[in-house]
């Protein structure tokens, strides 16, 4: 089922004849000079539709710097004069939403902590009620759709209708490259959900690295999202917060002009047929897939009744883990991941689990399908 959000076009309140279209400016306003004179060197760029600034920064440990706090909007509102770039900061709460339209900040975003809290996306939206003002929406830290979609749906049900989503990856307990995981599937599915939602990636806190900016930035525009949003500090080297993702307006051009663009939609008539053909080769052996799934899980399902006949256990870890080497040494060999193929294999066997347990108890009361399947 599509979400139902009344949502505007971008071009309806950010300029977005660049391409790509980037948002960037410091993670934290630190000084006036700090903002202005970064926020002078990415006008110049020429690249940028809008700047970026932290005034107000929830911290995950007490004691580090937050925020410049209300000061910063008016060194904001100065850089918009002296610039032309349009502004947009963090809000956390009603107070900071009040003040930032005072200043006239053009954009607001609700943070990744933000998100994960209804209470406190409520009273954004609460204040926001009446206001036409464009708002951002970061994923929340944890891995979860629905509360994102919630967040969206509170600040779309309080009026504002230019609205748009900002992935900046999931906080994991694991160590990996990444600060914040990508998750680029629940990026997906929020927007196969909401096609026209536009999507804002913030590779900065995806990676916490600037090496890894442009990868994940190229990631980004191929998985169709319409911009990207970008730390950039005059010196990165003595920046208050986050220093080692930030990068300087001259290394921002840098990434930006070797991101290659692609289009979403296809127009030319030779690539639409070439892409029509293999597509067709594809719906064929999509239906083969699935032919052959449900074959294999009648056959569970009759290993299920010759258990039930036997007084046999539905799990057989040997059996199960015959099947995972087996299966991933061939797939290997036909040059598919083994990661790829033991979450396939995973599906498929969870599913037989269910299949005989259905068998098995068969008269007795089972929790619905899917219930089971997304547990
Ligand atoms: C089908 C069986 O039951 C379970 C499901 C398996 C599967 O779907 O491949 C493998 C082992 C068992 O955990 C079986 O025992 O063979």
């Amino acid at each position: 089922m599509k979400l139902d959000l009344n949502i505007q076009p971008l071009e309806s309140w950010i300029k977005t004849g660049k391409e790509p279209l980037v948002i960037a400016g410091p993670c934290s306003a630190e000084t006036e000079e700090q903002l202005v004179a970064t926020a002078h060197l990415l006008a110049a760029t020429g690249k940028i539709s809008a700047l970026r600034a932290g005034i107000w920064k929830p911290r995950t440990r007490p004691g580090e710097f937050e925020g410049i706090g209300s000061i910063g909007l008016e060194w904001l509102k100065r850089a918009k004069d002296e610039t032309g770039l349009p502004t947009a900061v963090e809000v956390a709460t009603a107070k900071h939403v009040e003040e930032a339209l005072k200043a006239g900040v053009d954009i607001l975003w609700v943070g990744a902590r933000s998100t994960a809290n209804p209470f406190t996306v409520q009273e954004i939206a609460d204040a926001l009620k009446g206001v036409d003002v464009p708002v951002m929406v970061k994923n929340p830290v944890n891995p979860d759709l629905s509360l994102w979609i919630g967040a969206l749906e509170r600040i779309n049900n309080a009026g504002i209708t230019k609205l748009a989503a900002i992935h900046r990856g999931f906080s994991s307990y694991e160590k990996s490259a990444f600060r914040n995981e990508p998750m680029w599937d629940i990026a997906i599915h929020l927007k196969t959900l909401a096609p026209h939602l536009p999507m804002i990636n913030d590779p900065s806190h995806i990676t916490g690295n600037r090496s890894l900016i442009g990868y994940v930035s190229q990631k980004a525009l191929d998985l169709d999202m319409q911009g990207l949003m970008i730390e950039s500090h005059i010196d990165p080297s003595v920046a208050w917060t986050d220093a080692a993702q930030q990068v300087t307006p001259a290394a921002l051009v840098e990434i930006i002009d070797h991101l290659t663009l692609r289009k979403p939609e296809v127009r030319d008539a030779g690539v639409k047929d070439k892409l029509a053909e293999l597509r067709s080769q594809i719906d064929k052996i999509d239906d083969l897939v699935i032919q052959k799934v449900a074959e294999r899980m009648q056959i569970a399902e009759k290993i299920g009744q010759y258990k039930k006949d036997n007084g046999i256990t539905i799990l057989q870890v040997n059996r199960w883990d015959e099947i995972l080497n087996k299966r991933t040494t061939y797939a290997k060999a036909l040059k598919l991941s083994a990661e790829f193929t033991e979450k396939l294999m995973e599906l498929l066997h969870s599913e037989s689990i269910r299949k005989q347990t259905e068998v098995m108890n068969k008269g007795q009361e089972t929790p619905p399908a899917e219930q089971l399947t997304h547990a």
